[in-house]
């Protein structure tokens, strides 16, 4: 039986059509339908329940969660789900396990990387889970430094085969998911090496593990790498270390679509460029982009509701407290993070559209893309993680004393999500990669090569360098173009200042390295830009639903304005804004903030988070968080007795010595 809705209230007062927003978040009423069905498989499922696992020690914990990716694969099997939906039930069992690098990173590696032989060779043996892979890349010495990786493959002739050999304790492979206990297959990433001569970094496939006992292959050593962050979290995931004293494999096991070793050893090129090696990575960072605003849209879910549900000071003649998210400075925390869950959800469909694209036009063999493309997955994968990461700490805060359970689902969500600022690529080597683009971007422009796409605002760079933002009143800030013109500018003019301060070094990478900070800085700018300018770009669409255009106009401003004040010296600083114009835009974003306050917890039933997945008291759908909270806090296992043990050992004890030194 349904209960009683405690935010009723508050719904009464949406102004929008919920049910049309819903198809907007979710891309496509396909996909709203698909993911709604699957959300509701999950949380109906018993087996997939979460209650009390941030209480289970690790070795339960992790046979908890081969249980239910288990369950998953045989519900998957007899549901006949097609590979869309099976991974819409993945996301929604909510636990990261092994099955994550096997679909996410070890089928895409084989399909990216690997021929067409190797592809039909292996791929039908993935999809039916008969080999279970990870993508065994960082090594406990290395990790942003691919290139000095230190396994290596030595082509042996003799034999036709490559032999994977971990020469240094720092060569041991660090890190990978999947690889502790479970996959029996991995992508090695390792240094070619034919006829003496190195070749550098290549994956190849390698068996770990055998397919009959699971016993590692003799000459394999390998492990859990320990414990990570938070209780239950990521540790459902055996993230592994490997070593390989001279292991064998077949030379067929390299992948070879970028470079072929043919039977005497000789390498041969092929078409593909040599960065098509990183390319599962490209692949990986435009996923965690969209999942981004999935975990980001978690967060401001929660403490969206709760700060309607919750009410502290203001109360008049004994009348009702204040609820907390009627307060400016809530609101001022609270609706930024609502409007970059959606900005980042439409700048991540636009990503994956430019992935689909670039995939398409590989296969073209036009790679002139492949630089862009590196640099949007790249840049956005930083700003988007980073964002997220300090936003869920930040709704843990906005719920006050109560964000700290771990009923609220904040803390583990946070322990979660936090490593994503790490994997994938550290977040700020990722930012250095794109400052790299844009420099040789500006260093181009004078030999008359016309930027495209996301760097395109940078060939009307003198028009940026001098534009005056057209700014008199609050309301202009409400100009599409206006706003596009200040970001474009902002960053036109930060990435030419830095290549003027590089072109004072005579060597570039002495330039590059001492002036990273301020590069990185330039690069957050551009995307930042490409953020805003999505966001925007969604709006020019015919977006069907009473009031939907409307709630979608007020949170891309909130986005961009919000982000105008914070980084306020950047715009001030490079004149792209006068201290006036900027005291207008904070008029605007008040005035914004109590247009989006009535249809606030609207905006976040639009997500369609089913209370399973949430795994929040604070965020439940019905608001009827005190009672809840006061339930949950008895499940504790230290409230399983009244007297806790250790009671007669070490609290009696004491007291009757105190009780004795009272006496004396
Ligand atoms: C619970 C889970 C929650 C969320 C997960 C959500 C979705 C994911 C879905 C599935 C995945 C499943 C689980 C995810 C969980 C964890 C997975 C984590 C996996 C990993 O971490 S794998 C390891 C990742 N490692 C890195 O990212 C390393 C980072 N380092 C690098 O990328 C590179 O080494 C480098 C780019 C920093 C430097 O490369 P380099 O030494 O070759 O140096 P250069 O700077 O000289 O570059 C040369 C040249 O190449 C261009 N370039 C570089 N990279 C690329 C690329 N990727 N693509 C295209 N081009 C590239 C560069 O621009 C230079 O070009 P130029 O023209 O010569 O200037
Ligand atoms: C939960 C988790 C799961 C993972 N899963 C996998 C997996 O499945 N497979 C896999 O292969 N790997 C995996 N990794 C490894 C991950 O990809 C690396 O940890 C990541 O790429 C960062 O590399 P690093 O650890 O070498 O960091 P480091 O490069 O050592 O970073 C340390 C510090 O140095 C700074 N730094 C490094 N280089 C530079 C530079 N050039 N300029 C300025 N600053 C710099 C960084 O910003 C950072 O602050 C995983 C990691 C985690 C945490």
């Amino acid at each position: 039986m349904k209960g009683v809705d405690h935010l009723a209230h508050e719904r009464n007062k949406t102004e929008f059509d919920v049910d049309a927003m819903k198809i907007v978040w979710a891309g496509s009423r396909h996909a709203f339908e698909l993911s709604d069905r699957m959300a509701r498989l999950v949380a109906s499922d018993p087996a997939f329940q979460k209650d009390g696992r941030i209480r289970l020690g690790r070795k339960e914990l992790f046979k908890n969660t081969l249980r239910k990716a288990a369950h998953a694969w045989k519900r998957i099997l007899e549901l006949h789900l097609t590979e869309e939906e099976a991974g819409w039930l993945r996301n929604f069992v909510d636990e990261p396990s092994f099955t994550d690098l096997h679909w996410g990173m070890f089928v895409p590696a084989i399909k990216g990387q690997g021929t067409d032989e190797q592809q039909q060779k292996w791929l039908p043996l993935a999809y039916k889970m008969q080999i279970i892979g990870s993508y065994a890349q960082t090594e406990l010495g290395h990790g942003s430094n691919v290139q000095g990786l230190e396994t290596t493959a030595t082509f042996d002739p003799e034999t036709d085969e490559f032999v994977i050999h971990s020469p240094t304790l720092t060569s041991s492979k660090w890190w990978p998911g999947g690889l502790g206990k479970v996959s029996t297959h991995a992508i090695v990433y390792a240094r070619l090496i034919t006829n003496g001569q190195e070749h550098g970094v290549h994956g190849f496939i390698v068996q770990l593990r055998s397919l009959d006992d699971h016993m590692p292959i003799p000459g394999i050593t390998i492990g859990d790498i320990g414990m990570k962050f938070g209780n239950g979290a990521y540790n459902t995931m055996d993230n592994g270390v490997l070593t390989f004293d001279h292991i064998r494999i077949p030379r067929n096991q390299m992948l070879m679509r970028v470079l072929q070793v043919t039977r005497e050893g000789k390498c041969v090129k092929s078409n593909v460029p040599r960065q098509l090696i990183y390319g599962t990575m490209v692949f990986v960072r435009q996923t965690i982009v969209a999942d981004a605003s999935t975990a980001l849209a978690r967060a401001v879910c929660i403490a969206t509701r709760y700060s309607a549900v919750r009410r502290q000071f203001g109360s008049q003649d004994g009348g009702m407290e204040t609820q907390v998210i009627d307060y400016k400075t809530q609101q001022s925390r609270l609706f930024p993070l609502l409007a970059s869950a959606y900005a980042f959800r439409f700048v991540g469909e636009w990503l994956k559209w430019l992935y689909t694209d670039v995939t398409q036009r590989l296969q073209a063999n036009d790679f002139s893309i492949l630089p862009e493309a590196h640099a949007c997955t790249a840049g956005l994968k930083s700003l988007t993680t980073t964002a997220t990461a300090d936003a869920i700490e930040e709704c843990r805060k906005l719920c006050g004393g109560h964000g700290y359970l771990c009923a609220s689902g904040l803390p583990e969500l946070f322990a979660v999500y936090v490593p994503a600022c790490t994997y994938e690529g550290d977040n700020v080597v990722l930012l250095l990669q794109v400052a790299r683009f844009l420099m040789k971007t500006v260093s181009q422009l004078g030999s008359g090569k016309k930027p495209v796409g996301t760097t395109a605002y940078l060939g009307r760079v003198q028009d940026l360098l001098q534009c005056c933002c057209d700014v008199q009143t609050a309301e202009d800030w409400l100009k599409p173009s206006v706003v596009l013109e200040a970001f474009e500018a902002r960053s036109a003019r930060m990435c030419v200042a830095r290549a003027q301060n590089l072109s004072k070094f005579e060597n570039p990478e002495d330039g590059f390295a001492e002036l990273s900070a301020d590069l990185v800085e330039a690069s957050v700018a551009h995307c930042q830009l490409i953020v805003v300018s999505k966001f925007i770009d969604k709006l020019q669409q015919d977006i069907p639903g009473k009031g939907v255009n409307r709630q979608l106009q007020n949170l891309c401003y909130i986005y961009a304005l919000n982000l105008l004040h914070k980084y306020l010296g950047d715009f001030l600083s490079t004149g792209c804004i006068t201290p006036k114009q900027a005291s207008l835009a904070n008029d605007q974003l008040r005035s914004l903030y109590s247009q989006i306050r009535p249809n606030a917890i609207a905006l976040v039933d639009a997500f369609n988070y089913t209370d399973h997945y949430l795994g929040s008291v604070l965020g439940r759908y019905d608001g009827n968080v005190y009672p809840k909270l006061y339930e949950e806090a008895w499940k504790d296992p230290l409230n399983d007795s009244v007297v806790p043990d250790g009671y007669h050992e070490y609290i009696h004890p004491m007291l009757k010595q105190q009780l004795r030194n009272a006496r004396l």
